[in-house]
């Protein structure tokens, strides 16, 4: 006989992103309206082994859902990759009466979250939050509109400046292990090329791409360099360049950590609503060891296994439409 849960607690874990208050407060709404209980937890795993614990009502996410960060704060947890620390955390879990879990977070996250769901029967559903878009059963995660939005606010502005003394610019941005944000801002911003764990670009193809904008008068460059990706470190890679086209004036901006930071676009906020919702819907029906996403704008649960395993691939047709346009 299913036991449904009756105290449901939420966390937030890993690298922090846009929409992960709006989907903490969706969590508490709705676990709310189901006549359920719900507590925050402080520091993401850090705060389950420490027992920081807060019984939430619907008057305790107010004014959130427009603010970026997460306001129960984020952590990446040493601790909670031992099994000391997690038979510590279910104690505490225990010890509060909580029966379920709502981790909103990446791939590590949910990593720990399904090892921890096993190792003491817990149920745990995730909700996908994190700038990078690198989960598979998802067509976006919570703070992936919202970085690239800001990504290409920041590029138009060098853009400007480019134009103004035909200069060639390296773009740094986020994405360990991931070029959806290079791609995308890549795109919207028009940029020349973009480099990313994705694709195997070498430096003959990016002279030839120089080489050739030159060519068509295009004297103002940007080229998107994904932090993870393969050719090299973006300065390594602004050396070489420097050193074949001499006479290019070539600089490189990092766009760092100031892409996790800033008010959720509507996008995100639509979507950290639709998955808070249906993570504790998920849990109500007996959902175990799963990710809630939308895929084609439908709900769908992703077993953890599957999310973390299987790779979420970049859209080739997004490829092939920057290479036309940038000719
Ligand atoms: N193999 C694992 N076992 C237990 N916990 C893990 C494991 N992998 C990740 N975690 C937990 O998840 C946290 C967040 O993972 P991380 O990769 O940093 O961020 P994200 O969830 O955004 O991908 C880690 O700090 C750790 O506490
Ligand atoms: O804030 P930190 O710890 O420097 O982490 C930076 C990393 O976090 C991210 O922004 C998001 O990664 P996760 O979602 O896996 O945490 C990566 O793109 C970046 O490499
Ligand atoms: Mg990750």
């Amino acid at each position: 006989m299913l036991k449904l849960p009756s105290h449901i607690a939420v966390l937030t874990s890993g690298g922090d992103a846009p929409g992960m208050n709006a989907a903490i407060r969706a969590v508490v709404r709705s676990a709310v309206y189901y006549g359920k209980k719900v507590s925050g937890v402080y520091n993401g795993y850090e705060g389950l082994i420490d027992g920081t614990f807060e019984e939430l009502d619907s008057r305790s996410v107010k004014y959130i859902l427009n603010h970026g960060g997460t306001f129960l704060k984020s952590a990446r947890s040493q601790r909670f990759r031992t099994p000391e620390g997690r038979k510590q955390a279910h104690e505490n879990l225990v010890k509060a009466g909580i029966d379920a879990l709502i981790v909103i977070g990446g791939d590590g996250s949910f990593t720990g979250a399904k090892i921890f769901s096993e190792e003491f029967d817990f149920q745990v559903i995730g909700v996908p939050g994190t700038i990078d878009n690198d989960l598979y059963g998802t067509d976006f995660t919570i703070g992936f509109d919202t970085a690239t939005n800001t990504a290409i606010e920041c590029i138009d502005k060098i853009r400007d400046t480019a134009s103004s003394h035909d200069r060639l610019f390296l773009v740094e941005v986020m994405g360990r292990d991931s070029g959806f944000i290079a791609l995308r801002s890549a795109i919207a911003a028009g940029a020349l090329e973009v480099i990313m764990p994705e694709n195997s670009i070498t430096y003959d193809q990016l002279y030839q791409a120089i080489e050739r904008a030159g060519q068509n008068k295009k004297f103002s460059n940007i080229i998107v360099v994904a932090e993870g990706n393969k050719l090299g470190n973006i300065f390594e890679i602004a050396d070489h360049l420097k050193a074949k086209f001499p006479h290019l004036d070539i600089k490189v901006t990092i766009l760092g950590h100031l892409q996790r930071g800033g008010s959720p676009t509507v996008f995100d906020r639509v979507l950290a609503s639709k998955l808070g919702v249906a993570a504790v819907e998920g849990l109500l029906i007996g959902r175990n060891k799963v990710m809630a996403g939308v895929m084609h704008n439908q709900v769908i649960y992703t077993p953890f296994e599957e999310a973390i395993t299987r790779r979420a691939y970049i859209n080739p047709e997004l490829i092939r439409i920057n290479k036309i346009l940038t000719i």
